[in-house]
C-alpha cells in the first residue's frame, strides 16, 4: 500500500490538488494513484453532503436513527461519514486533516482504525499543521503553493509572529455596556425525543471574561452555544438570562445577534453564494449570510483596517468561495469581529488552519482579551499552546444527559 501524508500551507489551493487527484492527471510522485479509485474524507465533502440532503429532504446515511446527518454533532458527523466512504470500496481515501472535530479518544479511536484499514486501502493525508500528521505514515511531504511539488517538510515552518503588531480598530458601534452577566444559564436542560443531551447545566460568564468551553464529541457544546445565540426553539420557557435579560422577555432575536459576533466551522457551508470577501465581512455588521444592504464608507474602511491586519488586502475583491478554506475561515473570523460585539463566540476556530494562521487568530484573539472588554467564549476540544483561558467550563456525559461543571 502506498500512502502519503501532505502539509499544506493555507496558500495551497487544496480543491483543486484534490480534482487533480481525482481526474488522474497528476504528475510527479502522486501519479501512482492515477487510475485507481479514490474518495473524498473532508469538511467540504460532508458539507456538499449535507447540502444534497438538505435540498432533497433525503436520510442517506443515518436511516437507522432517522434523521439528517446535519442534526448529528460535528464528530458524530466524521464518523458516520467515514463508514459512508468506506462502502464504496475504494482503492486510496484523502483525507483531509482527518482528527480535525474529533475529542481525545475517538481520535485514539480513529488513529486505531486508520491504522488497520491502512493495510488494505491507500491514504492520503493532507494536513495544515505537522502535528497532525498520522504517526503510522512516514512518507510525508509540503506542497507550498499552487504548482503542487512534493518538496521535504521544513523543520520550521513560518509563524506570524513578525506580522502581527496591529492594534484592535477602533469599534463603530457603540453598545449598551450596562449589565454585569453576559450569559446565566440556570438549571438548563435540552432534550431531543427521549433523549436528554444537557441535564440541569449552571453557568454564568460576566464581562469581560475568556471562557474555554470543552466536552466531548456529542456531549452538547453546539447546543449550548445555540441556546444563547437564539438559534434552538428549546431555549423557550427555560431560565436563561443573556446580556442581563431573561431570554423570551421581548427581546428579539435580531436585537441578541446584534451584540454577538459568531464563528463555527459550520459556517463555511452556508456560504455558497458569489459575494467578495469585502462583502463578506461587511455582512459581519448585519448579521447575515451574505450582504444585501448598502455599506458605508465607514464600514468599508473598517474592513480595510482589518484586511490589512490580517494581512489579507489584496484579496479585498477576490470572490469569497475561491479562497482556500484556511482563508475562508480566517474571513469568516473577522466578519464575526468586524462589529466588535461584547460577546465573541469562537466555535473551533483553529481548526484547518495552517501554523502560520492559526498563530495569528491566537494572537488576535490575545490582543482581544488584553486591549478591549470584549467577552470570549471559545470552543475546542484542546488547550491551544498561546492561549490562557480565565475559566473553563466542562460538559460531563451521564446516562442522563451532559452535566456541566467548572474545571479546576
Ligand atoms: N435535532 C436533533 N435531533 C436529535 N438529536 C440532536 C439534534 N441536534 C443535536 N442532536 C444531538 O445532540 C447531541 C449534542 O450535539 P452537539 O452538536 O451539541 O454536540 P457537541 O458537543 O457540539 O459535539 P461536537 O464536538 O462533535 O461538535 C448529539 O448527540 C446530537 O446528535
Amino acid at each position: 500500500m502506498s500512502h502519503f501524508a501532505i502539509l499544506l500551507s493555507n496558500k495551497v489551493d487544496k480543491e483543486e490538488l484534490i480534482h487533480r487527484l481525482f481526474s488522474g492527471k497528476i504528475t510527479g510522485k502522486l501519479n501512482v494513484f492515477n487510475n485507481v479509485k479514490g474518495v473524498l474524507f473532508s469538511d467540504l465533502a460532508i458539507a456538499d453532503f449535507l447540502e444534497e440532503e438538505h435540498k432533497h429532504h433525503t436520510i442517506e446515511i443515518t436511516k437507522a436513527e432517522k434523521r439528517q446527518l446535519n442534526t448529528f454533532s460535528s464528530g458524530e458527523r466524521r464518523k458516520a461519514y467515514l463508514e459512508y466512504c468506506l462502502a464504496q470500496n475504494p482503492d486510496y481515501i484523502i483525507f483531509d486533516n482527518p482528527l480535525d472535530h474529533l475529542d481525545y479518544q475517538s481520535r485514539k479511536d480513529l488513529l486505531k482504525r486508520l491504522t488497520e484499514l491502512s493495510k488494505t486501502i491507500s491514504i492520503i493525508e493532507l494536513v495544515n499543521r505537522k502535528e497532525s500528521f498520522l504517526p503510522f505514515i512516514k512518507n510525508r511531504w509540503f506542497i507550498k503553493d499552487n504548482n503542487f511539488k512534493l518538496t521535504e517538510v521544513p523543520k520550521i515552518i513560518e509563524t506570524s509572529q513578525k506580522i502581527f503588531k496591529a492594534d484592535i480598530p477602533n469599534s463603530l458601534l457603540a453598545f449598551n455596556n450596562d449589565y454585569k452577566s453576559v450569559v446565566e444559564l440556570n438549571n438548563v436542560s435540552v432534550s431531543y425525543n427521549d433523549t436528554v443531551i444537557v441535564k440541569d447545566v449552571n453557568w454564568s460568564v460576566s464581562k469581560g471574561e475568556f471562557w474555554q468551553l470543552i466536552g466531548p464529541n456529542g456531549s452538547g457544546k453546539s447546543t449550548i452555544l445555540s441556546l444563547i445565540t437564539g438559534d434552538n426553539p428549546k431555549a423557550y420557557g427555560q431560565n436563561i438570562y443573556i446580556f442581563g435579560h431573561k431570554k423570551g422577555s421581548g427581546e428579539s432575536i435580531w436585537d441578541l445577534k446584534k451584540r454577538i459576533g459568531y464563528f463555527s466551522t459550520n459556517l463555511t457551508e452556508l456560504f455558497k453564494r458569489n459575494h467578495t470577501v469585502e462583502q463578506m465581512i461587511l455582512s459581519g455588521f448585519y448579521d447575515s449570510i451574505g450582504l444585501y444592504q448598502e455599506a458605508s464608507d465607514l464600514q468599508k474602511q473598517k474592513v480595510n483596517e482589518w484586511l490589512r491586519i490580517i494581512k489579507m488586502s489584496e484579496f479585498k475583491n477576490f470572490y469569497f468561495n475561491r479562497l482556500n478554506l484556511g482563508q475562508q475561515r480566517l474571513i469568516l473570523i473577522i466578519r464575526a469581529l468586524v462589529k466588535q460585539p461584547p460577546l465573541l463566540i469562537l466555535d473551533e476556530p483553529i481548526e484547518g488552519l495552517d501554523q502560520e494562521n492559526s498563530d495569528l487568530v491566537i494572537q488576535l484573539i490575545n490582543t482581544l482579551i488584553n486591549k478591549t472588554d470584549i467577552t470570549i467564549i471559545y470552543v475546542s476540544h484542546t488547550i491551544e499552546k498561546g492561549l490562557s483561558p480565565s475559566n473553563i467550563y466542562e460538559l460531563i456525559p451521564t446516562q442522563n444527559g451532559s452535566i456541566g461543571k467548572l474545571k479546576s
